[in-house]
């Protein structure tokens, strides 16, 4: 059996909804079908998820939000009247809506986190009804219901093992189609959690594990998964076939199409994935393997950038030979709670790489001031201004001169390398640059890949 997920971008409105469901069941195969809440049908238009972010907002601030109910109401409405469903049908979806500010929640992060999940559950329910309408065997299956538990913090959860034995007890029936809200599970309490944005991706990829599916496959709105940011590099070309440990690099950095915590139970299930397009179902789209089954075609299989980094650099002399230099700096960041990305290192110097979604100016200014007093540094300084270009591909493990390549092109273009890190993996390369000319080394770097 296949599972098949349908991202926000494939569920905008009637029309799009017809296409999935044919895509649906013009394969028998295709049992368990994950579904987003409706995306943006134009580039000004407002994905559902961030409307239900508003509701909450304006819920938590007591402000009037019938205009907001109605205005999501309106989306699921418009997808309901296409295929037929009267107003007393969808009466329903409307009272749900209305009722979220009623229900109890431990606090204002669960609150957040129930009104996000319902654009996926009102979806699933509102499809299920759309198949049911047409006569098509289909079940709306809950997170709860199914047991898919969550734990962690209620905007940001990870599945617990646990889900996996309650998957597997579920039966679908001959000819049956289970309809599943993704981004979502319920916490061993039974408080509704999501996963981070994008997460219906890991949905997808539980019910794949725990269907023990043969394919899993996501239908997203562009040919598959294409070698550079299409937004970066024009017309980049789409990649016939990665591996896993390519791709979970990749979304992990920057290629937004696939979430990368969704890479994990489909590896723990050597489950490949087909990333289609929902408008060209004909089209191979994307294949993502195990290792084991890949040759590698070309030697740089993707680049991508991130600009929302920024790096402390220290300088000391003798840094290697002073132990716990480095803890004592970890120490200091663990006291206030941030993380780090990357810590190249080199004789008398150190950078760390943070994540700008960690910081703020206080923060920073308290890091620095602690720094300087326990460790004493030579020269510290903060750079706001960085961005990480990270190239991927497993042929880069046999092909090291691929390396000098990439920093002789850069450094045509006048691009200097802030730091360089190949992966322990062997399989990436990892370049930090200025955040201005983060976008340009993209395409030098793709155009040397093609
Ligand atoms: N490397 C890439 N390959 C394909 N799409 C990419 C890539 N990087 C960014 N994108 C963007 O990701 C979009 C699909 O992701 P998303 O909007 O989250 O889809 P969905 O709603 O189907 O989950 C594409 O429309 C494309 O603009
Ligand atoms: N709707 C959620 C979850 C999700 O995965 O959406 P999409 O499939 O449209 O990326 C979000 O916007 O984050």
């Amino acid at each position: 059996m296949k599972v098949v997920k349908f991202g926000g971008s494939s569920l905008t409105d009637g029309q799009n909804v017809e296409q999935a469901l044919n895509i649906v069941l013009s394969d028998p195969e295709r049992r368990a079908i994950v579904v987003s809440a409706p995306g943006k049908r134009s580039d000004d238009d407002i994905k559902i998820t961030d409307l239900l972010i508003k509701y909450a907002g304006m819920t938590l601030k007591s402000e009037d939000t019938n205009e907001i109910v109605q205005n999501i109401f309106m989306r699921y409405q418009e997808i309901g009247h296409y295929f037929g469903l009267s107003d007393q049908e969808l009466k329903v979806i409307k009272d749900i809506l209305l009722a979220l500010p009623n229900q109890t929640y431990p606090n204002s992060s669960y609150l957040m986190a129930a009104f996000k999940a319902h654009g996926e559950r009102l979806n699933a329910r509102l499809i299920a009804m759309i198949l049911q309408h047409q006569g098509v065997k289909s079940r709306f299956l809950d997170p709860t219901e199914a047991g898919l538990i969550v734990t962690g913090q209620p905007n940001d959860a990870l599945v617990n093992p646990e889900s996996y034995l309650n998957l597997d007890q579920i039966k679908i029936a001959t000819g049956e189609r289970i309809i599943f809200p993704g981004f979502f599970g319920i916490t061993p309490s039974g408080n509704i959690a999501t996963f981070s944005r994008g997460g219906s991706d890991i949905t997808g990829a539980i019910l794949a594990r725990g269907f023990h599916a043969d394919m899993y496959e996501n239908f997203t709105d562009v040919n598959g998964i294409f070698a550079a940011n299409p937004h970066i590099v024009d017309n980049p070309q789409s990649i016939k076939k990665m591996t896993y440990r390519e791709m979970r690099e990749l979304s992990y950095a920057g290629f937004s199409v696939f979430h990368d915590e969704a890479l994990i139970p489909v590896i723990q299930g050597q489950i490949p994935i087909n990333v289609k397009n929902t408008h060209e179902p004909d089209q191979p789209g994307t294949i993502i393997v195990p290792e084991k089954d890949f040759v590698p075609d070309n030697i740089i299989t993707g680049v991508t950038s991130q600009k929302h980094f920024s790096a402390l650099y220290l300088h000391k002399y003798l840094l290697n030979k002073e132990a716990g230099f480095t803890l004592r700096i970890l120490q200091i960041l663990y006291k206030h709670n941030v993380p780090y990305e990357h810590m190249p290192s080199g004789i008398d110097d150190i950078t760390i790489i943070f994540n700008n979604d960690f910081l703020n100016d206080q923060l920073i200014d308290q890091i620095c001031n602690e720094i300087q007093a326990t460790i004493n540094p030579d020269q510290l300084e903060w750079i706001d201004d960085y961005a990480i270009i990270m190239v991927v591909g497993e042929g880069m493990k046999k092909y090291h001169v691929v390396s000098r390549q990439i920093l002789d092109s850069l450094g045509d273009h006048d691009i200097s390398p802030r730091m360089i890190n190949q992966g322990a993996s062997q399989i990436s390369m990892m370049i930090g640059t200025k955040k201005e000319k983060a976008d340009e080394a993209v395409k030098i770097i793709y155009h040397l890949s093609v």
